[in-house]
C-alpha cells in the first residue's frame, strides 16, 4: 500500500504535492465548458450556479488540501445514504440484509421496476428504495425527530464541525415533490418491507437528503472509511464494516453508472444529485468533490472528471499494483 502522500507508483519519488494537484484540478474544471445539467426537480437545487466547483482531500495523516468552492455548503442528497447505512448497521447489524440487497441495480436511483419481481426488497442501500428501508430500520427504535438528531450529531462528530445543518427548505421541497419516493415507500409497505408510517419514514429520509455540507466537511466525515473504521483514535465502525461499506460504494454508489465509475476512477464513491461525490482511497485519503451539473445518470459531471484526473495523477485507484 502506498503510504499517504507518497506517490504509490514510484515510492522513491518526492511526496505528491496534493495542494498543487487540488488547485490545478480546480483551475481546469473552472475552464470546462460542458458542465452537465443542474438538478431542477426542486427550486433550491435548480438555483445553484453550474459554475461552482470544489475539491477537498484529507489524507490519513490528517492534512487537508482544498481548492475552489471547498468551503461552500451544498445539498449532500444521496451521499447521506452512506451515513444512514452506517447508523442502521450499527443499530441492527447483519439483520439489515434480510430487508435490502447488496447488488448493483443497473437502473435509475428512483426506479421502481425491480421491486415487483424482487418482492419489495431493494437491490442495495444506495438507491432510493434501499435508503428508505434503511431509514425505516432506524425508526424501529427512534422517533423521526430523534433519528434526524442522531444523523446530525453523527456527521458533526465525524467532521469535527458543529456548524453542519439541515436545509429545511430542501427538506420541504423534497416532501412537496417526492411522488416517486412515496410510490416506492407505499409499494414496499404493500410487500411488508416497511414497518413505519410512510409519511414519517419519508419525512426522515428527506431530512437526511437535505443535509448541507461543504467538500471539506464531507471529506472529513469520510475519514472513518479510509481508516478502517477509526477516527481520531476511536472506532466508529469495525474494520470489517468499513471495508464492506467501501465495497458497496464501489459496486453501487453511482446507480446505473457504478460500473463506469469503477472503470474510470477505481475507488469507492457515493454521489448525490446536489452534485457532490464522496470518494475513499483506503489507507490514503478521503476526498470530496462538488459541481452541481449532472450527467444522465444523476452524478456530477465535473466531479467525476476531477476524480478521474486525481487518480491519474496519484495512482490511488485500488486496482493499481501496490508495492511494499
Ligand atoms: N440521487 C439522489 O441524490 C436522490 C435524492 C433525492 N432526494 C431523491 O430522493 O429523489
Amino acid at each position: 500500500m502506498g503510504s499517504r502522500g507518497i506517490n504509490p507508483l514510484n515510492p522513491l519519488s518526492s511526496p505528491l504535492d496534493l495542494t498543487t494537484i487540488a488547485k490545478g484540478i480546480a483551475a481546469d474544471m473552472r475552464d470546462e465548458v460542458q458542465r452537465g445539467k443542474v438538478a431542477d426537480y426542486i427550486p433550491p437545487l435548480a438555483q445553484v450556479s453550474p459554475d461552482r466547483f470544489g475539491i477537498a482531500i484529507v489524507t490519513a495523516d490528517g492534512q487537508q488540501h482544498c481548492a475552489g468552492d471547498a468551503d461552500e455548503p451544498f445539498s449532500i442528497q444521496s451521499i447521506s445514504k452512506v451515513f444512514a447505512l452506517t447508523l442502521a448497521i450499527g443499530a441492527v447489524g447483519d439483520e439489515l440484509w434480510a430487508r435490502v440487497g447488496r447488488e448493483p441495480s443497473g437502473s435509475a436511483f428512483n426506479s421502481i421496476v425491480q421491486l415487483e419481481s424482487e418482492h419489495g426488497i431493494p437491490r442495495n442501500p444506495f438507491i432510493n428504495a434501499g435508503a428508505i428501508v434503511v431509514t425505516d430500520v432506524l425508526l424501529g427504535h427512534l422517533e423521526p425527530r430523534e433519528a434526524i438528531g442522531q444523523m446530525l450529531r453523527f456527521v458533526r462528530e465525524l467532521s469535527g464541525d458543529d456548524t453542519i445543518a439541515i436545509d429545511e427548505s430542501v427538506a420541504r421541497a423534497e416532501q412537496d415533490t417526492g411522488f416517486r419516493n412515496k410510490a416506492l415507500a407505499n409499494y414496499m409497505r404493500a410487500f411488508g418491507n416497511l414497518n413505519g408510517e410512510v409519511d414519517k419514514v419519508l419525512g426522515t429520509y428527506f431530512h437526511f437528503c437535505a443535509l448541507a455540507m461543504s467538500c471539506r466537511q464531507l471529506a472529513m466525515a469520510g475519514r472513518y472509511l479510509m481508516n478502517g473504521g477509526r477516527v481520531d483514535g476511536h472506532g466508529v465502525v469495525t474494520a470489517r464494516r468499513a471495508r464492506r461499506i467501501n465495497a458497496l460504494m464501489m459496486s453501487c454508489g453511482h446507480y446505473d453508472n457504478s460500473g463506469d465509475f469503477a472503470y474510470r476512477i477505481g475507488l469507492p464513491g457515493k454521489s448525490g444529485v446536489g452534485g457532490g461525490i464522496l470518494c475513499v482511497a483506503p489507507g490514503i485519503a478521503s476526498v470530496a468533490v462538488w459541481s452541481p451539473g449532472l450527467n444522465a445518470a444523476g452524478n456530477s459531471h465535473l466531479g467525476t472528471m476531477a476524480l478521474e484526473r486525481l487518480v491519474h495523477l496519484t495512482g490511488w485507484s485500488v486496482f493499481e499494483p501496490r508495492r511494499g
